[in-house]
């Protein structure tokens, strides 16, 4: 397929995903299963069209006139692609199955100016959560909106368990990963431009070996700031499918125990498969069944509290839950977070640590939430984020990092990360 017939196919794409309330990974699928012709460099080209328009929906809608599918991906081609209402009228001439030519009204609102949209349609982030996003990000929110609406980076973390850097470098240099800025064992491939596929590392001999895991730098820092000691007893209490899990057995040499936890048993399923992949012996998955965690309450060294939140922090690889987050949800989504947070008190020893981590940039799921708990339990105290991250991270952590209350927020802007908070507390 050419560029013509990809633009086509990502506009009812996207039709499909808006009208029938669809992920994107799923209106993909049901197009390439209904155009068995297209090959995977298309699927993967119409995947790429797709997500950028939903990355700038809010920016590009407000250029074009119009939040219509149609205006979405070809305000995304103009903006992100390098074409010019010319050449893709040049291109749409001469193809068939093609949309129509580039009408005088749009060739005119594709060069307004974005300059004039308030200051959260130019960051490209929901209207209603203004107040929320000038609060976390003050006079940046263009920048950090921005930094958020491009594409992200492939990152690996390197099982030290099992490998190191050099090594993975080698076995994957078909894709020249390069070490990442803060993490001390991960590695990053940029995101191409147009029609660039994601490099298929899970196919390499070493993913298979548990040499290294896909993961995110931002979730690499913080795992890395939950400061796991080898011999420690851990408790991972939202251990989901392991990311976290792994990470700190890695660090721990697998050395002390890991009590691998999460109240869902579908989202833990995965996480048996990874362990043994990735040569953990000294995790333990506690599957949810009443009092399944009453044997480790007071004898914790370390709580680690990966929340449910709204995944905000990763709007650049799901720019379609940018779009679909609710009042509700957020809400929501807060008093699971206070509820937990009381339960992992329980679990820490005297003078053990709390480590709450969330993929959110939001202060209502960040800050506020520790500082409710801390208003609520005097016993608690945070501990200086700075020094955490000098001890493992081996650098000093950059102050623009640090929330008035004493947390960390990464940010796609701020370290070319996913958006990641983590605050660390301990029981006296
Ligand atoms: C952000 S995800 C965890 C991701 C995981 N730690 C990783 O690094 O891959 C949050 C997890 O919290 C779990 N969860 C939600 N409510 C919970 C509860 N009350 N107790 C334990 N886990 C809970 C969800 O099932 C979900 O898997």
């Amino acid at each position: 397929m050419r560029l013509p017939g990809r633009i086509a196919a990502a506009i009812d794409v996207l039709a499909d995903v808006e009208n029938r309330k669809r992920p994107v990974s799923e209106a993909l699928k049901a197009w390439g299963l209904n155009n068995r012709f297209a090959g995977a460099g298309d699927r993967a080209a119409i995947g790429n069209l797709v997500y950028d328009a939903l990355r700038r929906r809010a920016s590009t809608a407000f250029i074009m006139g119009s939040h219509s599918p149609r205006a979405l991906v070809l305000g995304a081609v103009l903006r992100a692609w390098g074409e010019t209402p010319e050449t893709l009228n040049a291109a749409f001439a001469g193809d068939t199955h093609v949309p129509e030519a580039l009408t005088p009204e749009e060739i005119s609102a594709a060069g307004a100016e974005i300059e004039a949209a308030p200051k959260i349609v130019q960051a490209d982030m929901p209207e209603w959560l203004a107040p929320s996003l000038e609060r976390a990000f003050g006079a940046d929110l263009v920048a950090e909106g921005e930094a958020m609406a491009a594409r992200p980076s492939l990152d690996l973390r390197v099982n030290a368990l099992k490998s190191t850097p050099e090594r993975v470098q080698k076995s994957l240099a078909r894709f020249s990963p390069e070490p990442t800025a803060y993490a001390l064992l991960g590695l990053t491939m940029p995101a191409g431009p147009r029609d660039a596929r994601t490099p298929n590392v899970t196919t390499d001999e070493g993913y298979q070996k548990g040499w290294f895991e896909v993961q995110d730098q931002g979730s690499q820092i913080v795992a890395a700031l939950a400061g796991a000691q080898p011999g420690e007893q851990v408790l991972d209490l939202c251990a989901g499918a392991g990311g976290k899990t792994l990470a700190l057995a890695s660090a721990m040499g697998n050395k002390g125990q890991i009590f691998a936890y999460d109240s869902d048993r579908n989202r833990l399923a995965p996480i048996y498969e990874r362990l043994k992949r990735n040569g953990v012996r000294n995790a333990q998955v506690r599957a949810p069944e009443p009092g399944a965690l009453d044997d480790l309450a007071g004898k914790m060294d370390r709580v680690v509290v990966d929340a449910p939140c709204t995944g905000t922090g990763t709007w650049r690889r799901r720019p379609d839950t940018k779009w679909k987050l609710t009042p509700e949800l957020l809400e929501q989504r807060q008093a699971d977070q206070a509820a937990i947070l009381e339960e992992a008190v329980r679990y820490l020893r005297p003078g053990g640590t709390l480590v709450y981590i969330t993929c959110s940039i939001l202060p209502e799921e960040n800050d506020d939430r520790v500082q409710a708990l801390l208003a609520a339990h005097p016993e608690l105290s945070s501990l200086d984020i700075a020094s955490a991250w000098r001890k493992a991270l081996v650098t000093d952590m950059p102050t623009s990092l640090a929330t008035p209350a004493g947390g960390v927020l990464l940010t796609p802007h701020r370290t070319g990360t996913d958006g990641f908070y983590c605050h660390l507390m301990r029981k006296s």
